[in-house]
């Protein structure tokens, strides 16, 4: 078997990218999901997943229906437990072993995140997806992988998306984008870039966490990355 280039990775899923077809949660994206997480966790790395909300709710969506933002961010931190659950049981269902741990207390659901219980789980091959974000308002799931990343010693975070990379301009609404191998951090932050919010880059900057950032509906992206090819765009 090849030796996977990274121990320990911090996989940011996009919640938006979990939609369909009009559904909320499409089945069949959360079976390839699992499905390609397998191929990495058959390599031996160990894998901590956040993901986000925003195919059910985002706390800036929230002045416009009339709740205020903090009341809207935390709808959008149970969205995510919500999405965390949904990926734990596709993962579980392909043999995998998982834990769900949230920065918001759900006793009846899932274990308080505590960082020693996280680098446990991880140790012991274990699954772990962070649900709830950072548990504070204001902050997103983007800022939420920097953080867990750091904290659990991540070699990368990998960020799938429906993007293959990032781009000179968000690629969905300006066809004449152009896509870029590398970035720096400073980079990124400098051109406003919007693929992720600045406190994550800052984050992954200060303490020198790569993020990778790949289109994570091609089969085998994953893998590829998690044995060290050039697939999407790294910024470091
Ligand atoms: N410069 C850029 N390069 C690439 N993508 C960009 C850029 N600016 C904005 N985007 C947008 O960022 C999106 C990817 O971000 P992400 O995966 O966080 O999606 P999201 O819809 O915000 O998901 P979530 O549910 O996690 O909030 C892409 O779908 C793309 O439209
Ligand atoms: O630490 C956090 C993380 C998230 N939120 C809220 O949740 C939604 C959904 O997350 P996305 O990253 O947009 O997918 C986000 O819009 C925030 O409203 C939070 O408040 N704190």
């Amino acid at each position: 078997m090849d030796k996977p280039k990274y121990k320990r990775i911090l996989l940011k899923l996009s919640g938006e990218a979990l939609s369909s077809d009009g559904e909320v949660i499409d089945p069949s994206i959360l079976e390839q999901y699992a499905q390609e997480i397998r191929k990495v966790k058959d390599l031996g790395v160990e894998i901590a997943i956040v993901i986000g909300g925003g195919n059910i709710f985002r706390g800036a969506a929230a002045a416009k229906v009339g709740i205020d933002r903090v009341q809207g961010d935390y709808m959008g931190m149970l969205a995510t437990v919500i999405n965390g659950m949904a990926i734990q049981a596709a993962l579980e269902k392909n043999g995998m072993f998982t834990r769900l741990l949230t920065a918001i207390k759900m006793d009846a659901v899932c274990e308080p995140f505590i960082r020693r219980r996280a680098m446990r789980h991880l140790e012991k091959g274990r699954i772990v997806i962070f649900g709830a974000g950072t548990g504070n308002p204001y902050f997103t799931t983007d800022s939420t992988a920097a953080l867990r990343a750091v904290e659990i010693e991540a070699e990368v975070v990998l960020k799938g998306t429906r993007v293959d990379g990032v781009y000179t301009a968000d690629p969905e609404k300006d066809p004449t984008a152009t896509k870029y191998d590398t970035l720096s951090f400073a980079e990124a932050i400098a051109k406003g870039l919007k693929i992720m919010d600045t406190t994550a880059f800052t984050l992954c900057q200060e303490n020198e966490v790569p993020i990778i950032v790949f289109d994570m509906n091609k089969p085998s992206n994953l893998l590829n990355l998690a044995q060290g090819e050039s697939v999407g765009t790294l910024i470091s």
